[in-house]
């Protein structure tokens, strides 16, 4: 049976075209309960990787989906930012080796982004590389984390440092998870939403701001929509450029602040949040510059308070932030790389050397400031 065939008439196909293989995501209502249909033939042995928190709700569904003639590991990480570490990583690879799981297995990923990057970068290295189904159960997963081949796990000294570029076979996205979804987290999801707005489609921005109280309602229409054009754009950019050569650095707007935000505080902070305060920093560094109107960051401000999500930066110290920014990845010979919104629906990367200008924004927008 295709996709098309597939029981649910609201489902979608979105293909992610890369030069040396595509795949598809699939979006719609129940699709765990469709995975026979969806999915090729898997192979004997499966892991998946999980937690207790969503096996508790989705764990079930798909094992009867993928039928019994599978030999599953089931493998639970602890619920939270912390778990995607080296010691997760390694106690997967331990379980994987004891379970004499051959390379012709399949890593699933159940979860939200922490399992979705830490089981990418599992399938990434075992064996040097084993087949990986992203079955993503947060807004954030289903519109960012299980598209585009970012796999990770974060080193007590910051975010995502170890990781590989990694692409799944197959993106399944069952819109139904998200009413399970806590508010901080679901919000969380929504910051990254906003990005794609902000970044790449002023069209999208303002239909995010025409929706926002179907969307702050979880309307499932809404956001089937708000998904699939996430994805799309996701989609567009990583075809044009998997390696984050250029183009693909948008994607990071606000992160190099938020990461910063998350390496000091995850445990108080979602990541969403984290980057919602830093594409605010990220917004006012521009006005600051005079290259994007009060409007524009108003507008951005007004959605992301809309949705609950924070539009201030906690407080630490300048050389904190500076020690900690440094570390971003887009960082080239020495210099801080920030991806900058010039207005709604178009942002660069820009090389920014002149520190007090940065620092200026993230005074302005730290909480005390309000
Ligand atoms: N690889 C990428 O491109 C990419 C993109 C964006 C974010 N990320 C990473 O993703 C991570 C954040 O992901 P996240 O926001 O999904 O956080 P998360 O994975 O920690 O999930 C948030 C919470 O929701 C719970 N949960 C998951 N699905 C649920 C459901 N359907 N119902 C109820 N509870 C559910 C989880 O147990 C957890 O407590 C960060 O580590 C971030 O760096 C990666
Ligand atoms: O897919 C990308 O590219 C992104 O940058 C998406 C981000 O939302 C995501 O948080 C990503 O993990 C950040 O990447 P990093 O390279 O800064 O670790
Ligand atoms: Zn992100």
């Amino acid at each position: 049976m295709t996709a098309k065939q597939a029981t649910d008439h609201n489902l979608s196909r979105i293909r992610v075209g890369l030069a040396e293989r595509s795949y598809p995501i699939y979006i719609g209502r129940q699709l765990f309960e469709q995975l026979s249909q969806l999915l090729p033939k898997l192979p004997k042995q499966i892991c998946i990787i999980t937690n207790a928190t969503v096996a508790a709700h989705y764990l079930e569904p798909v094992l009867a989906s993928l039928g019994g003639e599978h030999t599953f590991l089931i493998h639970e990480i602890e619920d939270g930012e912390h778990a995607k570490s080296l010691a997760s990583y390694g106690a997967i690879m331990d379980a994987l080796i004891a379970h004499s799981f051959n390379r012709d297995c399949a890593i699933i990923a159940l979860g939200g982004g922490v399992v979705g990057d830490l089981a990418g970068f599992v399938a990434a290295t075992f064996q040097r590389g084993v087949d990986l189904y992203q079955f993503p159960t947060t807004l954030l997963a289903q519109v960012d984390s299980s598209v585009g081949g970012k796999t990770a796990v974060n080193h007590p000294g910051g975010k995502n440092l170890i990781g590989a570029f990694y692409q799944p076979q197959t993106v399944v996205i069952s819109t139904d998870c998200l009413s399970t979804l806590e508010p901080r987290d679901y919000a969380s999801g929504l910051a990254e939403v906003i990005k794609y707005g902000i970044i790449y489609d002023a069209d999208f921005f303002a239909w995010l701001e025409a929706n926002k109280a179907k969307l702050n309602a979880r309307d499932s229409k809404a956001l089937s929509y708000a998904i699939q054009c996430s994805c799309q754009i996701k989609a567009d950019i990583v075809a044009q450029d998997e390696r984050e050569q250029g183009l693909r650095a948008l994607l990071n707007l606000g992160h190099t602040f938020g990461h910063a935000i998350e390496a000091e505080l995850y445990e108080d902070w979602r990541h969403g949040e984290a980057v919602a305060a830093g594409t605010m920093i990220a917004a006012e560094y521009m006005r600051q510059q005079g290259e994007l109107d009060a409007a524009a960051v108003t507008r951005i401000e007004t959605l992301l308070k809309t949705f609950a999500l924070p539009i201030r930066a906690p407080k630490l110290a300048e050389t904190r932030w500076q020690e900690l920014m440094y570390r971003d990845k887009k960082v080239q010979a020495g210099a801080l790389r920030l991806v900058l919104p010039t207005a709604i629906g178009n942002a660069e990367l820009r090389t920014v050397t002149d520190w007090p200008s940065v620092w200026s924004a993230i005074e302005a927008m730290t909480e005390t400031s309000q």
